[in-house]
């Protein structure tokens, strides 16, 4: 399923401005990435697609569908939604939070959790932790719970608001390696949003890098963001304009490929091979 923003504004009741006339489109099966400083409008735009948010003008299309006119409840049981720190409910076991969709949309408590164990099993969490409270478990595997109930209803949709914000930067990278190890086989139109952009570049077929108001300063593949950067503000974004690059460092990407970055992490580039290979 592809989504597709059209001219989207978003004005608060106190009269922030958070996004201005924003238009892009997500192609269904890949992975876009909003890649912005806080404050840019990304969680405004991400909820917008289901109706946690609707716009002031503009409009939000689901394979050509406007979701204004889909009922919301109905559009948030049928989308994926992962937060960040997982959101997860404090007293429900951890096999009963992913499997709560599942009830909601009607399942018997035995049909759920049977799901809800897959899913802990897909997302590389041991059976051992089904029974146990969110609160008994480590914030990387309070995620994997938090991506397991986004994945329950099997939705075609993902939209993630900066899942692995806050965990550390190694738990972090087992994350989205399981992530693009999921999406190989999953293959689920997901919207991210992060301010990292090595994530960005790591999980993203599309990046849309934002600029505050919901501006989009450039839309492209990490390739083309790395190699082109559309102005000054991108380029100081992804810090391709810093010198001090000697050692090199590369990390595969989901699609193919490698990101490669200097020394202190900045990106340098994708490449398609390294090397030796
Ligand atoms: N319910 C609200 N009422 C008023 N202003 C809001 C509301 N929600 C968000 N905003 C404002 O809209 C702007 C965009 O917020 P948004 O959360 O979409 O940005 P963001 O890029 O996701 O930021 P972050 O990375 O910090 O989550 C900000 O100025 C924010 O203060």
């Amino acid at each position: 399923m592809g989504i597709e923003f059209r001219n989207v504004s978003k004005i608060y009741d106190d009269g922030t401005e958070a996004v201005r006339d924003f238009s892009l489109t997500i192609p269904s099966r890949t992975c876009t990435v909003l890649l912005g400083s806080s404050g840019c409008g990304k969680t405004t735009l991400l909820r917008m697609v289901n109706r946690m948010v609707d716009p002031t003008s503009g409009s939000v299309l689901i394979d050509d569908d406007d979701v204004s006119s889909a009922n919301p409840v109905n559009l948030r049981r049928s989308i994926g939604y992962v937060m960040q720190n997982a959101g997860l409910l404090p007293h429900r076991r951890v096999v009963d939070n992913v499997g709560t969709v599942l009830r909601l949309n009607g399942a018997s408590k035995s049909e759920a959790r049977e799901r809800g164990r897959e899913l802990l099993d897909m997302v590389g969490l041991d059976q051992s932790l089904a029974d146990r409270y969110p609160e008994q478990l480590s914030g990387g595997q309070q995620q994997r719970v938090g991506v397991a109930r986004g994945l329950a209803a099997d939705p075609n949709i993902l939209l993630m608001d900066e899942p692995f914000g806050a965990v550390d930067p190694l738990v972090r990278l087992d994350l989205q390696r399981e992530l693009m190890h999921l999406q190989k086989d999953l293959q689920k139109t997901i919207l991210f949003v992060t301010h990292d952009i090595d994530e960005a570049l790591t999980l993203g077929d599309q990046i849309a890098v934002m600029q505050s108001g919901g501006k989009t300063a450039q839309v492209g593949s990490p390739q083309e963001i790395i190699e082109n950067p559309a102005d000054d503000f991108v380029a100081r974004f992804v810090g391709v304009d810093e010198g001090g690059r000697r050692e090199l460092a590369a990390s595969p990407r989901r699609s193919g490929g490698w990101n490669v970055s200097d020394a202190a992490g900045r990106p340098l580039g994708v490449l398609g091979q390294l090397a030796g290979e």
